[in-house]
């Protein structure tokens, strides 16, 4: 078993959650123990909250590790991974913490089992600051099943803020190693895609409503792109929630999106607006990945055999942080060159891991 430890400083760059799920995850895929200090040292309420707490503990889970400090409010844990497993694991934030999250942090490690693995995850599944599960199906999952990532998600249940409750169950398939990902070529958008949703006792009028503002908008900025919203009252969710997701696809297969939450008080066409500005604005670069994909592809470029390219808009700090972990943690190397006042081109060459379990 691993024992010295990587120092992982989580107060750099972003000083947020995705350091302490990127370097657990790397530690528990390369068996190599980490401590994290000054945890979320950037944000208002530093240290562990309940999602990270689980994310961590369901790492250690995984891979028969130790965790070493894991309680809410903990500025420093401690990982030992020990040897990855498969079968069946639950792991549930007890809030509305983002089940995406939870995956964001298991889905990598998963990849390097021995046998499939079912996660049952419990928690929010459209939470604020996170991917909504909506956004996991209709654009991460299909990017990376480029790079030979292969999962089934069955949303159960929806949960959201307040209350949780969300349930999902994700089927991962081991692989031997990931491919390397080329997204450079944005193409021309071909589509608009929507799901407006609302659950509980909220009426479909403010899905229709939040669905109509963001066509509206995507038609005026978008003449002659054919765009179709759904508007959907979710069967089966605990609470009540409303939200959108808007994405548009590209003839090379780039996927972009623009998602919003409704709040008490928000009138349903400002969710939709905001969904759509967000979307209009990631595709004014025509960069091949949104905002947001960014960050969460740094990780598998840097375990896969080979070197990927992307073009993206501005950096975010997000992916700046994500590739000082990938960094830190790998022999990976990235560059980032400016390709013009608004995109960059980020290449990483990457270190080709073989799953040991297969
Ligand atoms: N609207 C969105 N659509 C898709 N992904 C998103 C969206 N908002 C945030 N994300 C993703 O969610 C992750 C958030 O990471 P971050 O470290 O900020 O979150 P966190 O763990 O909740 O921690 P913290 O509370 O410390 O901010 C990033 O990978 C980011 O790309």
């Amino acid at each position: 078993m691993a024992s010295v430890e990587i120092a992982v400083d989580g107060s750099i760059l972003e000083g947020g959650g995705q350091i302490l799920r990127n370097s657990g995850s790397l530690s528990c895929i390369l068996q190599k123990a980490i401590k994290v200090s000054n945890i979320r040292a950037k944000r208002s309420k530093p240290g562990l909250r309940p999602q990270h707490l689980t994310g961590l503990q369901l790492i250690a889970d995984l891979c028969g590790g130790r965790l070493i400090g894991g309680n809410i409010g903990s500025t420093e844990i401690a990982l030992h991974p020990g040897h990855m497993k498969s079968g069946s694991f639950t792991a549930d934030t007890q809030t509305a913490g983002s089940i995406c999250l939870l995956l964001q942090a298991a889905l990598p490690c998963l990849l390097y089992s021995k046998t499939q693995t079912t996660l049952n995850l419990y928690g929010g599944t459209n939470a604020e600051m996170a991917p909504q599960i909506d956004y996991f199906t209709m654009v991460f999952q299909p990017i990376v099943s480029r790079m030979g990532l292969q999962f089934d998600c069955d949303i159960q249940k929806r949960g959201y803020f307040p209350k949780g409750g969300g349930a999902v169950e994700v089927r991962v398939h081991p692989i031997l190693h990931l491919q390397p990902i080329n997204l450079t070529d944005f193409g021309k958008i071909t589509c608009i895609r929507g799901r407006s949703f609302v659950a509980g006792v909220l009426p479909i009028k403010v899905a229709h409503a939040t669905s109509r503002s963001a066509q509206n908008l995507i038609q005026r900025q978008l003449p002659g792109i054919p765009v179709h919203i759904e508007s959907i009252k979710e069967a089966s969710a605990v609470g009540a929630g409303s939200g959108i997701i808007i994405t548009a696809e590209t003839s090379t297969g780039c996927i972009l999106a623009g998602s919003a939450l409704g709040k008490r008080g928000l009138p349903a066409e400002n969710v939709g607006q905001t969904a759509a500005e967000m979307l209009l604005q990631n595709l004014q670069h025509e960069a091949c990945v949104d905002e947001y994909l960014q960050d969460q592809l740094i990780l598998l470029m840097a375990l896969a055999k080979g070197q990927s390219m992307l073009k993206c808009g501005p950096i975010s700090m997000h992916t700046q942080t994500a590739i000082h972990t990938a960094q830190l943690l790998t022999e990976s190397k990235f560059t980032i060159k400016e390709t013009s006042e608004s995109t960059n081109v980020i290449t990483c060459d990457g270190i080709g891991f073989v799953n040991p379990n297969l």
